[in-house]
């Protein structure tokens, strides 16, 4: 298991959530692989992902990645059979990856475990959580199983992540349950830039929202679709009650810190590891642009020699598997 990087912060949660509590994040993954139920409240779950802030989530597709991205420091790896770029080259349905190659992941490192169900697909997420995966990951990447409906999150034990593409979406996927947030970016394409425009849509919206009166924030709820207690809850904090990832085409160490200095609290990097010339080494240095994203002389450092990037692709409305941001909404 990760270190505890941070204490968990929030002290207010969404309506109809549990209490939250300084979690320890062992105890809770073997009670959830033992099936416990005392750890299912929101803010459990959202203490959670507090601790992976800071941090680098690697896609890994088999044990041997798993171990090159916890060797190089990634706080924890997301299972899945295919990155995000082969789902897209590739096409078909992409589903929930096969249970035992999750738990190989899950066997081969110490660190969480993520696993990705499809939009609405909450009997896959019941089998993830059954072979006690660390958190679950509703993901656009994978072909949606419901185009209306997303999983109740409160339902589930195990905290979800969701992707969002602005605040409303945000607020909406966290009064479902999703525990922590991330952009939706553009996955597959080694392009930061749909990442960049996500992430600046929440933050922008927050800092409007925390100038607004109440009056103003009925409106202004009205108007992105969020629910009123969590946009008040937002505008007081001045940031999301959940933590927010960056995810969706980030590809260099400058990628990954230029998300940070956005404001992001850490990122997910998925294709642009393993379809990169040197994986071990690129990984290393993500992580180290992520912890010292404000210290150029450091990130012109572990930006040297790294060997050929991922090939990034253009993003159009005809690009290749379509806009993945898209589904979900
Ligand atoms: O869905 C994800 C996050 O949960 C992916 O891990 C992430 O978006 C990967 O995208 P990319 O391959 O462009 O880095």
């Amino acid at each position: 298991m990760a270190t505890p990087v941070t204490t968990p912060s929030i002290q207010e949660v969404p309506q109809g959530a549990g209490t939250a509590i300084t979690p320890s994040i062992a105890p809770a993954r073997s009670a959830q692989r033992e099936g416990g139920n005392s750890l299912g409240t929101f803010g459990v779950k959202s203490g959670l992902a507090q601790m992976l802030k800071g941090g680098v989530i690697m896609d890994v597709v088999n044990a041997e990645q798993a171990r090159i991205a916890e060797e190089a420091g990634a706080c924890a790896v997301m299972a899945l059979e295919r990155v995000p770029a082969d789902i897209r080259a590739e096409g078909g349905v992409a589903r929930m990856s096969d249970p035992q190659m999750i738990k190989e992941i899950v066997d081969a490192v110490t660190i969480p475990v993520m696993a990705k169900v499809r939009i609405g697909h909450f009997v896959e997420a019941q089998i993830l959580q059954a072979i006690g995966v660390d958190y679950i990951d509703e993901s656009e990447v994978l072909t949606p199983a419901d185009d209306e409906h997303h999983i109740n999150k409160h339902a589930f034990k195990v905290p979800f992540v969701c992707g969002a593409r602005d605040l409303g979406e945000a607020l909406r996927r966290i009064s479902e349950g999703a525990a922590f947030i991330r952009s939706k970016g553009e996955a597959g394409t080694g392009n930061v830039v749909e990442a960049v425009r996500h992430s600046r849509a929440v933050m922008s919206q927050i800092r409007r929202a925390s100038v607004m009166n109440e009056e103003e924030l009925y409106l202004f709820a009205k108007e992105i679709q969020a629910p009123f207690h969590l946009l008040k809850e937002t505008a007081r904090l001045k940031r999301l009650p959940v933590v927010n990832f960056a995810a969706g085409g980030i590809a260099t160490p400058a990628d990954a810190a230029l998300m940070m200095q956005l404001g992001c609290d850490g990122v997910f990097v998925g294709s642009g590891i393993f379809h990169s010339g040197d994986p071990a080494k690129r990984a290393r240095a993500i992580v180290q642009a992520v912890t010292h994203h404000n210290n150029a002389k450091i990130l012109a450092e572990v930006s040297e020699n790294l060997g050929a990037a991922m090939v990034g692709l253009t993003i159009d409305p005809n690009i290749k598997g379509g806009l993945l941001a898209k589904r979900g909404n």
